[in-house]
């Protein structure tokens, strides 16, 4: 797979740099697989904002991650200037897993108060719709697609009439943009376990930072974490959990 060449000038955060905001006391895994995917599909450095009960829990993960919080075990109006910052850091940010029970108007105000390149997953979701975030990437699966469509009729109308791009997630992945839908039929049927979702909008994150297009960024994104999830299951079987498809992703992207 060929992303922007890493000339040997170039210096630390030149090849991405990706905010998450993620997790809450209900969920400390989903921050740490979307950051670990981000960074293994190669982004420079990834910054994680999450919420200060389980900001401890989701450092100890990795020495690799760089976790901020704000106060409380949920998203709150306090988040809301933290959240800010971080954007303003990034390439990108990926809004949403594992959020769990968020202040619906501070996310709201962090996406009417950005302009930025989004990626937005799980309980970013909704809030998103509402507000009419653009610049965007949404990776719902067959439950949060309704999101969508209870507001713009169908997927189709939404891509028109925003720009945004959406990768609905199943056992075929469609992306749909302003060019049409692409299907990705890659990975198994190991990959409902919980977490690869999480995963995957850290890869299209990662890509989006170094360089790719939104839709570009979806389809390439759905294939590497297909293509991961078969070389875990090659190894665990149904045993195969979210962690293991991260560790795949390089030699994923080889292949392609
Ligand atoms: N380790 C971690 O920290 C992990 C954290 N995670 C975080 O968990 C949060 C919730 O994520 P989630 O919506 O995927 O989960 P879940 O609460 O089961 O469903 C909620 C509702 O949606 C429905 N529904 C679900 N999937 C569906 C589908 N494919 N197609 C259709 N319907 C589907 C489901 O219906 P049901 O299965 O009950 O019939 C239920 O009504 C999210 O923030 C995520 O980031 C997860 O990524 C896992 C690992
Ligand atoms: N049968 C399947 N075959 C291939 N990929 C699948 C299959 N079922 C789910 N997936 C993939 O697993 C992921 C599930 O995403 P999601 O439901 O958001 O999981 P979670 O929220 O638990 O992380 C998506 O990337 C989807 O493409
Ligand atoms: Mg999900």
């Amino acid at each position: 797979m060929n992303l922007p060449s890493r000339n040997s000038r170039s210096h630390k955060g030149e090849n991405g740099k990706v905010a998450v905001i993620a997790g809450s006391r209900d969920y400390t895994g989903a921050p740490a697989l979307a950051s670990k995917a981000a960074l293994r599909t190669g982004s420079d450095l990834v910054k994680t904002l999450t919420s200060k009960d389980i900001q401890d829990t989701v450092a100890s993960y990795s020495p690799n991650f760089i976790v901020r919080s704000y106060p409380g075990c949920y998203l709150s109006p306090n988040g809301v200037k933290p959240a800010l910052e971080l954007v303003r850091w990034a390439d990108v940010t990926l809004m949403g897993p594992g959020l769990s029970k968020p202040d619906t108007e501070a996310l709201k105000q962090i996406f009417q108060n950005s302009q930025t390149k989004w990626v937005i997953d799980a309980d970013g979701i909704k809030p998103a719709i509402e507000v009419e975030v653009s610049n965007a990437i949404f990776t719902p699966h067959n439950g949060e697609v309704k999101y969508i469509t209870d507001a713009y009729g169908s997927i189709e109308s939404f891509v028109e009439q925003t720009g945004n791009v959406v990768v609905e997630k199943g056992s075929t992945d469609k992306i749909y943009s302003k060019n049409g839908v692409k299907e990705n039929n890659t990975g198994t049927s190991a990959m409902t376990v919980g977490g690869t979702g999480d995963v995957l909008a850290g890869i299209i994150a990662s890509l989006i930072s170094q360089g790719l297009e939104l839709q570009n960024a979806g389809y390439t994104g759905a294939v590497i974490n297909g293509k991961a999830g078969e070389r875990a299951t090659e190894t665990y079987g149904s045993g195969m959990l979210a962690t293991d498809l991260i560790e795949n992703i390089p030699g994923a992207m080889k292949n392609i």
